[in-house]
């Protein structure tokens, strides 16, 4: 008993004494806090005294203005050693930012011209710039570029030597900058990957070193949305950097990406433990400063071409294209696969007659010879990259005049992302899809297992499959809903986001050339006859579906369920199950093949057909089957369809102007006129084409389109754009752009299907 109580007051005295502890632990938190907080105030004063005149507001700093007192050497530099003499979008914003040791997050579009942003600082500020960056191949030539322009700049990659790192170290961590007893100059510029900081123990202990000697000036990290588990781009190395913070937590981060929607920046903030954003134009002394610039670039031409249906001639129409509009320009072609991209650049090399001088890219591709390619291409000696998407990523190469997509991307993030890497100098550049409806099949057997894969592929369907809607209005829209990012990102000088472009392909298509047709009766037919094949027990692919709804190939399907056959006596072979076209459906399908796909395509959009996959061994099929909807149509007769007792589907069709091709029978098809010659000419393109199939011509190019050159073309960001001339465009001019079919969202009835409700 006695010794229980004697416990008992030894743990009272125990507690009392925890307790005094706390309230010394709890006073110096507080005088800590108070002292923290006089010296933000202090902070603040500095920053708005040392932001000479307007800048300073007295809720905050304008970092966009252009009266720090840094801002004569920054332009000074700028056009000394990088020969830029003007800052664009939003860099002269940043510089300050990241001159005033501000935490900064910056979303500017590719191209945009990121790099400056913590290049320049970097040389103004004493000690060295930490740039962490995804790629070895922009690491090489970031670093080749720096050089070239007399700029310290150096990488601790897996290609470095032991010795060199060690020199490198060396040159860090002395105190006076001497390597080997030997005075050497500051490293201004240190280029690592996530990889080297996320596994490297000696690294971060001797950037610890670094950060202690006050000689990090502050860390960059590059394409930082891949810090996100919420984007589509995640990294798990990028995660680590979640240690910066931890470990050198008085250096300034600043995260840049081209694609950051508001999840995606949450995510990053709190991964790399940065503090809430604030406003870039009033920011306080406190807070992560936020940048964002506009997203649209007003030099890229998008537009989309037929693609035909023959691998060889949609070969030669990319080599007619080539050669006729930028001969001895560098370009990117973005292939779905591996094996796409080899065949691409073969192909196009031979069928060039070596005009054009490929090279492949893709995750295959041996280190060494991704390195080689890249300056190759760079020096000009390859002029086209045939890629996969794992090519570009960050690639530094501003005069890329064209990027074409041999196949759709799998989302409009994507393609915006691959077609961006084009112009990034700010000088005109074009963007051509090839686009067959029978792509979607194949994209749409690769996404299906990817979170909203199918969604995401749809609406990229919708964007290709627009023949009216101006591609930027369609950008902008999409964008402002899928990432919610601002319309006015979509706006420029004098320019709402909401006004069409005037330069893209539908902005410069003649309207004459398209046509709206009603396709109910075409749609019933389809449905007929895909209801009537699951009945059977069958499952077509979209290839198979349109062959027989157009009555080809003998009009049979298999019974996937039914039996099988054996051919004397060796293998068995599936039952075929004849469709009676007239019973079922009145007739066959009375459209071209390409209208067929297209129209195929649309009723999967708008799930009148819904697609089914069956996994093989190596890949996914998909098949087409009657959607939910289809009930809506098949239940009328083909007399109360064609008697329109219920609502008519419309479907927009380019107009053909050539008919039938024969096998290897060229056709002369004339382009878009968004690609005029740089003499200002209109130009018109010959494709030939050994399609057997009928070929698509380009809508016809009316005196109204004619493209002209723009006498006070500047190569500027700003500025920098082919002009339309014309009626056409007056007109469309004229169309109320915010009218509220220009605010609609992609939908499944936009300019596709219209169903013209009541
Ligand atoms: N203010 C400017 N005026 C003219 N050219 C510029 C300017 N700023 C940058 N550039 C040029 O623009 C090109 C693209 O710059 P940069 O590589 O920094 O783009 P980026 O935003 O990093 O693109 P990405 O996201 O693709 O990596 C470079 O050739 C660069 O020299």
């Amino acid at each position: 008993m006695a010794s229980l109580q004697h416990q008992i007051s030894g743990l009272d005295a125990e507690i009392r004494d925890a307790e005094e502890n706390v309230k010394k632990w709890q006073d110096l938190r507080d005088t800590l806090v108070n002292q923290r907080r006089g010296l933000v105030q202090q902070l603040d004063q500095n920053r708005i005294a040392r932001s000479a005149g307007g800048s300073s507001r007295k809720d905050g700093i304008d970092y966009n203005a252009a009266n720090f007192e840094w801002t004569h050497e920054l332009k000074t530099r700028m056009r000394k050693v990088f020969g830029i003499d003007n800052f664009r979008l939003c860099q002269q914003g940043v510089c300050n930012a990241n001159m005033d040791g501000r935490d900064i997050v910056c979303v500017m579009p590719t191209g945009g011209g990121k790099s400056l942003t913590y290049q320049l600082p970097a040389l103004l500020t004493s000690g060295c710039t930490l740039v962490i960056s995804p790629l070895i191949s922009l690491i090489h030539d970031q670093i080749m570029h720096l050089q070239e322009a007399g700029v310290e700049a150096v990488m601790l990659t897996g290609s470095v030597s032991k010795e060199e790192t060690k020199r490198i170290y060396a040159r860090l961590t002395s105190p006076y900058g001497i390597s080997d007893g030997r005075p050497s100059r500051e490293i201004k510029l240190l280029y690592i990957t996530p990889e080297k900081f996320a596994k490297s123990k000696t690294f971060q202990s001797m950037l610890t070193n670094v950060a202690g000697a006050g000689k990090l000036a502050r860390v960059v990290i590059d394409e930082a949305h891949c810090v996100s588990q919420l984007g589509h781009d995640f990294r798990p190395d990028y995660k680590k950097l979640s240690l910066l913070r931890q470990l050198y937590p008085s250096v300034p981060i600043l995260a840049l990406s081209a694609t950051c929607p508001p999840k995606v920046l949450e995510d990053l903030l709190k991964t790399l433990k940065l503090r809430p954003v604030v406003d870039s134009q009033c920011a306080p002394a406190e807070g992560t400063v936020y940048f964002t610039a506009p997203l649209y670039r007003k030099n890229l031409h998008y537009s989309i071409r037929p693609k035909p249906s023959s691998a060889q001639a949609v070969i030669k129409a990319m080599a007619e294209y080539i050669l006729e509009h930028h001969p001895n320009e560098s370009g990117i072609i973005y292939c779905l696969a591996k094996k796409d991209a080899a065949t691409v650049a073969q192909e196009l090399y031979e069928t060039s007659g070596g005009k054009i001088r490929t090279g492949v890219y893709h995750a295959d591709v041996a280190d060494s010879d991704k390195e080689n390619l890249h300056k190759r291409w760079r020096k000009g000696e390859i002029q086209v990259v045939c890629a996969t998407i794992a090519f570009g990523l960050g690639i530094d190469k501003g005069d890329v005049r064209f990027v074409l997509h041999h196949s759709m991307s799998k989302s409009l993030e994507g393609f915006y992302q691959e077609s961006g890497r084009a112009g990034r100098d700010g000088k005109d550049s074009d963007c051509v899809l090839y686009y067959r409806a029978q792509d979607a099949a194949r994209l749409s057997g690769m996404v299906c297992g990817d979170v909203e894969g199918q969604p995401k592929l749809y609406d990229m369907l919708r964007f290709a499959h627009d023949l009216k809607q101006c591609r930027k209005i369609q950008f902008a829209n999409y964008f402002s809903i899928s990432s919610h990012v601002s319309l006015s990102s979509w706006a420029t000088e004098g320019e709402g986001a909401l006004t069409r472009c005037g330069h893209c392909d539908n902005c410069a298509r003649d309207p004459q050339t398209v046509e709206e047709k009603d396709v109910t009766l075409e749609a019933w037919q389809i449905l007929r006859i895909a209801e009537a094949i699951k009945k059977g027990g069958g499952l077509e692919t979209l290839n198979k579906l349109v062959d027989l709804v157009r009555g080809a190939g003998g009009a049979s399907f298999e019974a996937k369920t039914g039996g099988r056959k054996r051919i004397r006596g060796k293998c068995k072979v599936p039952e075929k199950t004849g469709l009676d076209l007239e019973e079922i459906a009145g007739g066959k399908v009375g459209l071209s093949k390409e209208d067929t796909e297209r129209l195929l395509v649309e009723l999967l959009m708008s799930h009148y057909l819904i697609e089914e996959f069956k996994p093989t061994a190596y890949s996914t099929n998909v098949y087409v089957s009657p959607g939910p909807k289809a009930i809506s149509l098949t239940r009328w007769t083909r007399d109360e369809v064609e008697h329109r007792t219920q609502r008519p589907l419309r479907c927009h069709f380019l107009k053909k102007t050539s008919r039938k091709s024969k096998v290897n029978t060229s056709v002369t098809q004339t382009v878009p006129s968004n690609t005029a010659s740089r003499n200002g000419k209109k130009k018109t393109n010959r494709i030939t084409s050994s399609d057997e199939e009928e070929v698509p011509s380009e809508q016809d190019v009316s005196s109204s389109d004619v493209i002209i050159h723009d006498d006070d073309e500047e190569d500027n960001w700003a500025f920098s754009y082919r002009k339309t001339t014309p009626p056409a465009k007056k007109a469309r001019r004229n169309e109320p752009s915010t009218s509220a079919a220009a605010r609609k969202p992609l939908n499944p009835h936009d300019n596709i299907i219209e169903i013209l409700s009541d």
